[in-house]
């Protein structure tokens, strides 16, 4: 499916396929070394703050975290309630955490400890700052582990996870390490864990963007990757009252499927 997907840049350069971007972007190894690390020189140039990792547009953190909490409430009911008894301790990952918003304004709010995976040490060390510094009103959770890592060379830590959150952070991914990045995080979620993806979504096909080193991709296409990964959808549901000069926002909700007969989740 994916190779019918048409995309372009910024620069007036189309694209035929997803497949034609990543022989481009490839290194002479073929890997994608240098489209990782454009990224994170990208982002480690950025300013260390809520407007820094929301491109300027920090006023929108309030509408995100409102959509966010309310699908992360429906989508855990169970496991929530039984932590609000006291029945369980949830854990959560934050993946691409810049300085640790998400964690601040809505993980530590429902989780009892939530680790922050980040690339750009200069982002995790002032979310690490943040999250020890701010008196938030009676947070449930404290931070865990900080991991100075991208999502694709992450390796998780088996069945430690309630939830792991990964906001505005796919879009740096290839498709190769999209699809096995699921493989790999289903590994650190626990028997009834949940993955959830936040991302700009564009109208068809691809949009390139030079200066960061990411791919914006329509639904269509995250549905395709979501499908190749052998994953469940459970819930795609876009983000309301967003500004309408900014790509559409969605939220998918990703259950992986256990693998028949053996008890393992894929
Ligand atoms: C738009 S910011 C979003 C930050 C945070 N998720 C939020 O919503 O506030 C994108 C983040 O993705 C991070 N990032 C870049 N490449 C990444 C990769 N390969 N894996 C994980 N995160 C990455 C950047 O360093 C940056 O912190």
């Amino acid at each position: 499916m994916s190779g019918n997907l048409k995309g372009h840049d910024g620069e007036g350069r189309e694209f035929h396929s997803p497949d034609e971007l990543w022989a481009v972007e490839a290194d002479s190894d073929g890997k994608h070394n240098t489209w990782y690390q454009k990224a994170v020189s990208y982002w480690d140039q950025q300013e260390a703050s809520y407007n820094g990792v929301l491109g300027g547009f920090g006023y929108t953190s309030d509408l995100d975290v409102r959509d966010s909490r309310a699908l992360l409430l429906k989508s855990m009911r169970v496991q929530l309630e039984a932590a609000d008894k006291g029945q369980r301790q949830l854990t959560a990952l934050d993946c691409g955490a810049g300085v640790g918003r998400v964690t601040e304004q809505l993980l530590r709010h429902h989780f009892h400890a939530v680790d922050l995976l980040e690339p750009s040490r200069h982002l995790l060390d002032t979310a690490g700052k943040n999250l020890s510094a701010r008196t938030v009103p009676q947070p449930r959770g404290t931070v865990g582990n900080l991991y100075c890592a991208g999502l694709q060379e992450h390796n998780f830590e088996p069945g430690r996870y309630d939830a792991i959150w990964i906001q505005w952070c796919l879009l740096y991914l290839t498709d190769v390490d999209f699809i096995t990045l699921f493989h790999r995080a289903a590994a650190g979620l626990k028997p009834d864990g949940l993955i959830f993806v936040k991302e700009n979504i564009c109208k068809e096909g691809f949009v390139v963007d030079k200066d960061d080193s990411s791919l914006t991709r329509s639904n269509t296409y995250m549905l395709d990757l979501f499908e190749r990964a052998g994953v469940q959808v459970l819930y795609n549901v876009k983000q309301r009252n967003w500004p309408k000069e900014l790509f559409e926002v969605r939220m998918y909700v990703i259950k992986p499927r256990v693998q028949e007969g053996s008890g393992m989740q894929t």
